[in-house]
């Protein structure tokens, strides 16, 4: 097997007083999509924040490609290669569709056929290019977030919970999306708790339960083993 592209080392976060992630460790292979799953409260998105520079780890190493990140900024990280689809989408509502996938991309310029792939995906971003972020429907903001993250071409995605209150049908859309995203040889890591969704999307699963590592394995083994899926569903997924 190549070597991961990213891989955590006891990775210890405190929030305030409190100390939220206990030494995380895991990989994620290259090409693919790893599923980050667990209860509320676990530390998925705490996890995710962490690789991004968002909450500075105290201990352990994240290591992007075998090169260390922990410790630099957010923006350093993105320059590094990894994309973000934050909890909270991250998408500035006065601005248009247009001005925001402008400031996502490097140059503010975004690669005409990588735009051309995003308006395939979704299309109803083209229809409102023009109309201020903030009057798009909670579907259209989060393929927004989602597109922001897809306009540069990166090793490695991190996707916080895309299907989190939405439609059955923007659901399948946004699957659509991300599965061709995959296919063009992205590695993502992406917290869901979308059993269903999470089923049809993962190769790989890593489950987080207070703030640790408590089960890694291939999705194919997860979804063959009834008796895994309770002990690991019994952490309160939704079968959807
Ligand atoms: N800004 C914060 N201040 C204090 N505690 C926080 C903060 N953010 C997260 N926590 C705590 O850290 C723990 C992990 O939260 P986190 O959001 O990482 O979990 P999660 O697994 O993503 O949960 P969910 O599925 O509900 O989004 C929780 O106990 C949460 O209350």
């Amino acid at each position: 097997m190549s070597d991961p592209i990213l891989s955590l080392r006891d990775v210890k976060t405190d929030i305030a007083q409190y100390h939220i992630l206990h030494g995380v460790s895991f990989d994620v292979p290259r090409g693919g999509v790893t599923m980050l799953l667990g209860r509320n409260g676990a530390g998925k998105t705490t996890t995710l924040r962490t690789i991004m520079g968002l909450w500075k780890p105290h201990a352990g190493e994240i290591l992007l490609d075998g090169a260390a990140i922990n410790g630099q900024t957010p923006s350093q990280i993105a320059r590094r290669g990894i994309g973000f689809v934050p909890e909270d989408m991250g998408i500035f509502s006065d601005l248009t569709v247009e001005e925001n996938i402008r400031l996502a991309a490097l140059t503010g310029a975004p690669n005409p056929e990588r735009l051309h792939w995003i308006f395939g995906a979704f299309p109803a971003l083209k229809t409102f290019w023009h109309s201020a972020a903030g009057t798009l429907s909670g579907g259209q903001k989060q393929m927004l977030s989602v597109a922001r993250a897809m306009v540069e071409e990166r090793e490695l995605y991190l996707i916080d919970e895309p299907s989190k209150g939405l439609a059955p049908a923007i659901v399948a859309t946004l699957a659509r999306a991300l599965k061709d995203l995959k296919a063009r040889g992205a590695s993502i890591l992406m917290v869901e708790q979308n059993f269903s969704l999470a089923r049809a999307l993962g190769d790989h699963v890593v489950v987080m339960d207070d703030g640790k590592i408590i089960w890694t394995g291939a999705m194919a083994d997860l979804k063959a083993d009834a008796s895994l899926q309770e002990r690991l569903m019994g952490l309160k997924m939704e079968h959807a």
